[in-house]
């Protein structure tokens, strides 16, 4: 299970967390501007926006689970078992396997508007990147500096909903998660009132009250309400440190900590990382599970002109500052 989410401040941010119970070996990858980009039913892009991301790269082709491009446009996948479906080949539409889904939209567009004017052509195939990486099961949150969508591959077809809430999760599909968003119209971060009886007087007896009933278990469902509430209500400053600060805050109110989800034969689902990356400046941000440090890798310090990718492996280390003491 999976969040992703956007975030507004003076710069937009986009990122999200990785829910696993394993890693492939992924890397933040920058791909330049004249890396060749092959499709499997469509001419290679030999010329495009640059990208940045979280990717596992094999045979030099990087397999991006989220991204930005040079032009601010973000897109992550996400896991949508038991509802993304995956054609067969369409002879007038844009046939692109799902790996390739991020690179084809993120290469071209820059903004949300000029992806939706590409989606309204493709046609996502049942086409996989090999044998040992068969098809996943995904959906996709793709947004701008001005808005969010999600895009939905199921059984009628490939479904493109506005996304107001600047969140995704996985199951259910889109259109459910904002419904069941109604359950909990009654939250809020201010105080609680009596509205219960007034025959009795009821008295908080803690600050927090206005929201109980949010969920805190890890379904994806709880974790869509939680993650909008705290997302929806989020409050910081504007400098890029407070910013990501508090992205990184939104996320982990619904980050996975080992042992809440158990998969049997002693495997547990954790947040392997969390990214935020600024999409103004090109920045991406991230953090792992056993290190909290935040680690950046800025997509415009390099030469984007190239071809060849670049690959920075996760720092994954706890890395603990400790005082100088004892030299009094
Ligand atoms: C598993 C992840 C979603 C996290 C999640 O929701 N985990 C709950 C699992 S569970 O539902 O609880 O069991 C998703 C998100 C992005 C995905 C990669 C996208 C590129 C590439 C596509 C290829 O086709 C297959 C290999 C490939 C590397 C993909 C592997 C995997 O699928 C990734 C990491």
């Amino acid at each position: 299970m999976c969040t992703a989410i956007t975030y507004s401040t003076q710069d937009h941010y986009f990122g999200r967390n990785l829910d696993l119970e394993f890693s492939y070996h992924e890397e933040v990858t920058i791909t330049p501007r004249n890396f060749p980009f092959a499709f499997r039913c469509k001419n290679t892009i030999g010329q495009h926006y640059a990208l940045i991301g979280m990717a596992f790269v094999v045979d030099n082709y990087p397999l991006y689970y989220d991204a930005i491009n040079e032009k601010g446009l973000g897109m992550a996948g996400l896991n949508f078992p038991g509802n993304a479906d995956y054609k067969n080949e369409c002879p007038d539409a844009d046939n692109i396997a799902p790996f390739e889904f991020i690179p084809w939209i993120l290469c071209q567009c820059a903004s949300v508007a000029e992806a939706r004017e590409l989606l309204s052509r493709i046609n996502l195939v049942d086409i996989n990147f090999s044998s040992e990486l068969p098809l996943s099961p995904l959906h996709w949150m793709i947004a701008d500096q001005k808005e969010a969508i999600v895009v939905e591959p199921v059984k009628e077809g490939l479904k493109v909903h506005d996304n107001p809430v600047g969140v995704m999760t996985n199951n259910p599909p889109f259109d459910k998660q904002l419904f069941f968003l109604s359950n909990y119209m009654n939250l809020s971060p201010e105080p609680a009132r009596n509205a219960f009886a007034k025959e009795i007087g009821l008295e908080e007896y803690s600050r927090g009250m206005g929201a109980i009933g949010l969920p805190g278990d890890l379904s994806s469902a709880s974790r869509f309400a939680k993650a909008a509430f705290t997302r929806m209500n989020a409050v910081s400053g504007s400098s890029e440190a407070e910013s990501v600060s508090q992205f990184f805050h939104i996320l982990g109110s619904v980050e996975q900590q080992r042992g809440c989800v158990h998969l049997g034969n002693h495997k547990y689902e954790i947040t392997i990382y969390s990214s935020c990356c600024n999409m103004d400046k090109g920045i991406y941000y991230y953090r792992t599970y056993e290190n909290p440090q935040v680690t950046a890798v800025k997509l415009f310090a390099e030469d984007l002109s190239g071809k060849e990718l670049f690959r920075y492996p996760l720092r994954k280390e706890m890395q603990i500052l400790y005082e100088e003491q004892g030299k009094a």
